[in-house]
């Protein structure tokens, strides 16, 4: 049985993906079978009649396993809007039961599972719930991806203190540069060490390229050894 973590973030737009994607690599490379799974994807693009979404290409290129994108994206809509209303349109309900079940399966089918969520941490996929009651229900240990940038020091507070809320374990937390013009990083970044008591996983550098990185290995190994069971 795999052990699974959830990826939320302070927003969406922020890199889960780039942080998925780099953990999914970091797993792989330290030779854990991994697999990523992003349970519901809005914004997905038409090839030939198949709707394929960029977060799962890249989660699969850093994966070492192969899986069928029904378990790996069950909920794949075009609209590159909120999943409760791409899902409406679609006329599809979204189904707790039906993510849990697939994440079931992958995680008869790797060692680790990593599955991204989609926007921020109470971004709804339907009129009832939210990324949060996803999350709740798989009970994963949760990796929180700051986006440092003006407004990350409310966002980030917020969304741990959500997460704690949900009685939830916080594995630890990815500070990642997605605005490199951000005046005053170093001090942004203490403030958050002082105030998150899950461990800093990494500082994802500003770069062209980091979506194609690994995590490095000691943070890899860290979560490893804090949560297989
Ligand atoms: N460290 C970084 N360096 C350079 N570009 C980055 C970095 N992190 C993220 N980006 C870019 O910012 C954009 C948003 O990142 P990403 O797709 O990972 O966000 P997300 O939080 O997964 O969004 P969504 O809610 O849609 O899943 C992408 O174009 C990505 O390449
Ligand atoms: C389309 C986008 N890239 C994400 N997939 C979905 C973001 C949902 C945000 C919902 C909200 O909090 O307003
Ligand atoms: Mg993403």
């Amino acid at each position: 049985m795999a052990i699974r973590f959830f990826i939320t973030g302070t927003d969406t737009d922020i890199g889960k993906t780039v942080a998925s994607s780099q953990l999914i690599r970091g797993f792989s490379n330290c030779g854990h079978k991994t697999l990523g799974m992003k349970p519901i994807a809005s914004g997905c693009m038409l090839s030939g009649d198949i709707l394929v979404n960029s977060d799962v290409e890249s989660h699969r290129l850093a994966s070492n396993v192969e899986a069928d994108i029904e378990l790996i994206n069950p909920y794949r809509f075009a609209p590159a809007v909120s999943p409760h209303l791409a899902a409406r349109d679609a006329n599809v309900e979204i189904s707790l039961p039906h993510l849990l079940e697939c994440a079931q399966q992958l995680s008869q089918m790797a060692d680790v599972l990593v599955i991204e969520g989609a926007g921020g941490w109470y971004a709804p996929i339907s009129e009832q719930y939210t990324i949060a009651d996803l999350a709740t229900e798989l009970a994963a240990p949760v990796i929180v991806v700051v986006g440092m940038r003006l407004g990350c020091l409310n966002h980030a507070q917020l969304t741990i203190d959500a997460i704690s809320q949900r009685g939830l374990v916080i594995a630890g937390w990815i500070a990642n540069r997605v605005d490199p013009a951000f005046k005053r990083y170093e001090d942004n970044l203490a403030y958050l060490k002082q105030r998150i008591a899950a461990p800093l996983l990494a500082e994802l550098e500003y770069d062209d390229n980091a979506l194609n990185m690994a995590l490095n290995t000691s943070s890899i190994e860290l979560l490893i050894t804090n949560h297989a069971s």
